[in-house]
Parts: C-alpha cells; structure tokens; sequence
C-alpha cells in the first residue's frame, strides 16, 4: 500500500518527515522542552513555534479521549487526529471499503492495522499539505503492532493515558450524541455513580447541546450497550501492551480523571504543565 509504505519510510528530503521527526525522547524532557519554549520565552502570537507537539492520547472508550484531545489541540495549534472519526467519515463515504468497515466497527472489532495506516497517512499527507505540523493522535496506536510502526516512523513525545470507573464508561457511551449538521459530540448521560469498594463516587453533568442543534442529534451505531461492552473488551485485551511499550519508553502519563470537564481540565492541564499556558494564550486572543 503506497501511502503505508511512505508512512514507514519518510525519506529525509520529502516533507513528510517534518511531521515525522525526530524530537524528544522522554516525559520529562518532553514537558520541560515545552516550557522553556512556550513559558520562559514566550511567544503566544508567533503562529508557527519552532517545535511542535506529537503526542498520543489512549484510554477506554467513552473516557473522554476526543473531548480532551480536541481542547489540548485548540490550546496547542496541532491538529487532533482521531482514528476513529477517519474510520466513520470513511464509513459514511460510498468508498469500496465502506461495507467492510461497518460490519468490523458495528461488532466493536478492530479495523486492520493495514487500512488504519492507510486513512492515517492520507489524512496526514492532506495536513502536510496545508502546513500542518505536530499532532494529538486519539484512538491510535490501538495495538502493539501499531505502536511499534508508529515508533519506527516517528518519536512520540508523551502518551496520556485517560481513566475512568468501567461503570461510569458504559453509561458515557450510551449518552454519547453528535450534532448530524456541526458534527460535535454531546452527552445527555447525568452520572452519579456511588462511592464503593474504596472507589470514589463521581458525578458528572450532561453535556448538552446548544437548541441549533438539539434536534439533529444522532447516536453512533456502535454506541448500543452490547457492542460497548465488546469495545472494552478488545480494548482492555490489546491495551496494556501498548500502556507497557511507552511506559518501559518512559513516556507514558496516568491520569485519573476525576469528574467530569469542569474538575477534569484544569487538573488536566496542571498535570501537563500548561495552566499557565493556556492562561498566557488566552491573554493575547
Ligand atoms: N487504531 C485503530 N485500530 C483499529 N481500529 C480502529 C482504530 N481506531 C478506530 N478504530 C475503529 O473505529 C471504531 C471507533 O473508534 P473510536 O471512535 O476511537 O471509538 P472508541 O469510542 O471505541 O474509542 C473502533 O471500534 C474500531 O473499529
């Protein structure tokens, strides 16, 4: 597959492999790199800071991965890449692939490596094109094999690795809607999940929609309680090699969310180093 075999091998000279270079090599270096460019001399109006960020975010679904990738990459100015909107807007497409792929997603199956390498390099190559630089990958890398690919094309910054009580994913997935005409995601779950066995209980408040799109919305077709469960079932089975590859790599950052996006941000952002950050690119919009 031409566009996987220009993912493998960037060569030096082509443009691709300015998104795919070499940068830093672990969490700590990672983070202080990003403060000593953006805190000690900042430059919050410069549109194209001299390094830019690649970072991964994993966790189950439903924990809130696409909300939080998305508020980091308007933060951040990188784009956020989530495999699985690659996956559905190609699903709802009338490309070749699309029957395929809605029998493997509506079963909560994981796509072949081979097509997730294929949408992921034509969506990079269509950024490259438009200047992007940096990423948030969200949903990838989902398996060992993946993660290692990745590893060889590219450096990974730092992994961000989002959990929540399994109880309280279900009951978010189920909530999950999306604006047909915006395409933003909301949520109509109102959560209240007891404290037990020494777990805390959390609560977590709908994310509803504004009335422009209150009556557009639609639920995934893989947002059915059976096939949620299968989801955290192959993700719990393919994930902690994966958590085990950054984590031997010492990139890998845990972070218990801790309700929902009012508590979770700000600590979110303390954790990463950026409170002050986005206090400073808010001060010069
Ligand atoms: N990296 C990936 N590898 C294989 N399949 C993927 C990948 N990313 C997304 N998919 C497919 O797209 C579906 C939806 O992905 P996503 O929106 O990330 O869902 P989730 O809410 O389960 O994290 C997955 O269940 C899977 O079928």
């Amino acid at each position: 597959m031409a566009a996987l075999t220009r993912l493998l091998k960037p060569s030096s000279s082509s443009s691709t492999s300015l998104l795919f270079r070499r940068s830093l090599s672990t969490t700590t270096a990672a983070v202080s790199e990003i403060q000593s460019q953006h805190h000690q001399s900042p430059n919050f109006s410069d549109p194209k800071p001299s390094r830019n960020f690649q970072w991964v975010f994993l966790g189950c679904p439903g924990v809130g991965k696409g909300t939080y990738a998305s508020r980091l990459s308007n933060l951040l100015g990188v784009p956020h890449i989530a495999t699985g909107d690659l996956v559905r807007e190609e699903l709802s497409s009338s490309g070749p692939l699309s029957r395929q792929l809605a029998e493997i997603v509506n079963q909560g199956k994981l796509v072949s490596d081979e097509i997730i390498f294929d949408l992921l390099s034509k969506r990079l190559e269509a950024g490259e094109s438009k200047g992007e630089s940096g990423f948030i990958l969200d949903g990838f890398p989902r398996t060992i094999r993946q993660a290692e690919i990745l590893d060889e094309v590219t450096e990974i910054d730092l992994v961000v690795n989002l959990k929540l009580r399994e109880d309280v994913l279900v009951e978010k997935c189920l909530g999950r809607r999306i604006c047909s005409q915006c395409g933003k995601g909301f949520n109509v779950a109102s959560i209240n999940a007891k404290a037990e066995n020494g777990r805390p209980g959390m609560s977590m408040a709908p994310l509803l929609p504004p009335p422009h799109c209150a009556s557009k919305l639609i639920t995934r077709a893989d947002d059915t309680e059976q096939v949620v469960q299968e989801r955290l079932r192959v993700y719990n089975e393919k994930s902690q090699p994966v958590e085990d590859f950054y984590k031997n790599q010492g990139k890998l950052m845990e972070f218990d969310l801790p309700g929902g996006i009012p508590e979770s941000w700000p600590k979110l952002l303390e954790a990463l180093n950026l409170d002050d950050y986005e206090v400073k690119r808010s001060a010069v919009a």
